[in-house]
Parts: structure tokens; C-alpha cells; sequence
């Protein structure tokens, strides 16, 4: 249960991530499927940050030193793409800059996962996926028992992959991120819970992805604490999709009117609203 005492002390965090996310607007590359393109960028947009769809390997080079944050996401990886992502991966390691990676669809092919684990000798500073691509991801380790799943959406709870999420954080180094009724960020000791969202949030393609680019532009202001700066942006983002919902009739109003919450929110909204808790 929610202890107010509890989520009023992330609260101000919360709104203090945001707040420097609208002031010092972030660049924020993507490379991210062609299904998310459109809804990432136009989240970050309306959270106050600038996204940038800049995937070709031959852009990399000029273009990622400029940049405060990276998103990588592999929704609908191909062979050609692969080296635009660890490029980027690898430069924004190197200069300092935190990235994000959101595994989706991990397990459909062994050329996806292969891919992703070479990701994550990248050293990402956040890995954020659903449920099922934090248990395969965190299970495809040497010395593990391998677990599959088929598509993009979700077949576990979030909850489900604590210790998954947990095991991967302690081997990656990265903070794990999962998405779902109940969000869960961990560095592989402390366990948060972040409880915002809306179910008919899972009916609208790409809000997994949108996310994981938003935690990159939240990384990108409080690069000292990842693990608080997610725990942030997912309670923001959830908060955004709540609000969303009550003026919506289906997830293609909710689409809308989630961006219009996140554009819109202001210190009572997510004061009020905010729900954390700490879980482990
Ligand atoms: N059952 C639920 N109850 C409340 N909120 C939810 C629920 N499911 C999802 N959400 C909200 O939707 C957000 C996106 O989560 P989800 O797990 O659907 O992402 P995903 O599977 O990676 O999506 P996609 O792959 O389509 O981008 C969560 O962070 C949460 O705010
Ligand atoms: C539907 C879908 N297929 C590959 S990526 C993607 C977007 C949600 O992850
Ligand atoms: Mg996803």
C-alpha cells in the first residue's frame, strides 16, 4: 500500500526533474523502432526536451557528442541498424552521456537477443523493458535457464520480474527499469515502486518505448542519480496517462490527451498524484 508520508518525500524530486527537463530542454537522440518514432518524439517534445531521430552510422560521429542523452531501442532491429546503435551506444559510454535501452521484443530471435546483449557490454546506464523482456533478457545470462516469449506486449506482471530486474542490475551495472501496473526501478539493492499509470495506457502501441524516452531525457538532467531521475520520469509519465484517461473515450483520445497532460502538468497535479514506494 502507499505510505502518503512516503510519496509525498519522492514527490518534490519528482517535480524537480520535470521542472529542469522544461528548463534546460535536453537533446535527446533516438534510435527507436518505426512504430514508436512518432509518440517518442512527441512525448519528449511535450515534456519539454528535444528529441532527434538520428540513426545513420554515418551521422554518429558528428552528431552524438552534442547530444545530453541516447535512447536505443530494438522494436524493429534489422541487420543494418545494429551498428548505427552500439556506435552511438559506444560513443555516448565513452563521452560520459547516459543512455538508455529498451530491449523490445527481446526474445523473438536469437539475432534480437544476441544483438541486445552486445547492448548491454555497453554499458547502458538505464535498461527499461516490459515485464517479459526484463525475465528473458536477465535469464539469457551464461549459467541461467533461458526464458521465451513471443512479441512486443507483455505476458508477465511487472511484479513477476523483480528478481530478474534485480540479478540483471547487479550483472549489467545499469539500473533496471520495468514497465507495468506497477512500475519497478532498481539498482540490484534498492527496489522502488512507482504506482501511477492506467491500464488502457497497455492499448496504445509505443507508450513502453515513449517512456524509455523520457527516462533518457530525465537521465540527461540529474545524471548523479539514475535511479532517482526513472523512478521520476515513470511517475510523471503514469501521472500524464491518469490524467489522460479522464478526458479520454479509448486509447486513441488517451494517445492525445496523454501528451496534453504531460505538456500540462503542473506542482498541485503532480504533487497530489505522485505514488512511489519503496519495495525492497
Ligand atoms: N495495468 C496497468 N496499470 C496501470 N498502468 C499501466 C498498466 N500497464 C501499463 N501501464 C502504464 O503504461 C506504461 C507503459 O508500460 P507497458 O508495460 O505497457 O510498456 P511496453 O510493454 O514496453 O509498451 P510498448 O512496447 O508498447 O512500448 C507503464 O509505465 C505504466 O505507466
Ligand atoms: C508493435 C511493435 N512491434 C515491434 S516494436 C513495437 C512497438 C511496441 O514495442
Ligand atoms: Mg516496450
Amino acid at each position: 500500500m502507499e505510505s502518503k508520508s512516503e510519496s509525498s518525500e519522492w514527490g518534490s524530486g519528482v517535480w524537480a526533474h520535470l521542472t529542469t527537463v522544461r528548463q534546460r530542454s535536453p537533446l535527446v537522440q533516438c534510435i527507436t523502432n518505426f512504430v514508436s518514432m512518432d509518440l517518442v518524439a512527441n512525448t519528449l517534445l511535450s515534456a519539454g526536451a528535444s528529441p532527434a531521430m538520428v540513426h545513420s552510422v554515418v551521422e554518429i560521429p558528428d552528431f552524438t557528442p552534442h547530444i545530453h542523452a541516447l535512447c536505443v531501442n530494438v522494436g524493429t532491429l534489422t541487420p543494418d541498424w545494429l551498428p548505427s546503435m552500439k556506435s552511438a551506444a559506444e560513443l555516448a559510454s565513452k563521452l560520459g552521456k547516459p543512455w538508455v535501452l529498451d530491449p523490445a521484443a527481446v526474445s523473438c530471435s536469437g539475432f534480437r537477443l544476441k544483438s541486445c546483449l552486445e547492448l548491454v557490454e555497453l554499458k547502458p546506464t538505464v535498461i527499461k523493458g516490459n515485464g517479459s523482456e526484463i525475465i528473458a533478457l536477465s535469464s539469457a545470462s551464461p549459467g541461467q535457464t533461458r526464458v521465451q516469449y513471443m512479441g512486443a506486449d507483455s505476458s508477465h506482471e511487472s511484479t513477476d520480474a523483480i528478481e530478474a530486474a534485480k540479478s540483471l542490475a547487479f550483472s549489467s551495472g545499469a539500473i533496471v527499469a520495468v514497465s507495468g501496473a506497477v512500475d519497478i526501478v532498481t539498482d540490484g539493492k534498492r527496489v522502488i515502486g512507482v504506482h501511477n499509470g492506467t491500464k488502457m495506457m497497455q492499448k496504445i502501441t509505443a507508450t513502453g518505448c515513449s517512456l524509455a524516452g523520457l527516462i533518457a531525457a530525465f537521465l540527461a538532467v540529474d545524471q548523479l542519480q539514475p535511479l532517482e531521475a526513472t523512478v521520476s520520469a515513470m511517475s510523471v509519465f503514469g501521472i500524464a496517462g491518469e490524467l489522460g484517461e479522464a478526458m479520454s473515450k479509448g486509447p486513441a483520445s488517451l494517445r492525445m490527451h496523454l501528451i496534453d497532460s504531460l505538456y500540462g502538468l503542473d506542482e498541485t497535479m503532480v504533487l497530489s498524484r505522485v505514488n512511489i514506494t519503496r519495495l525492497g
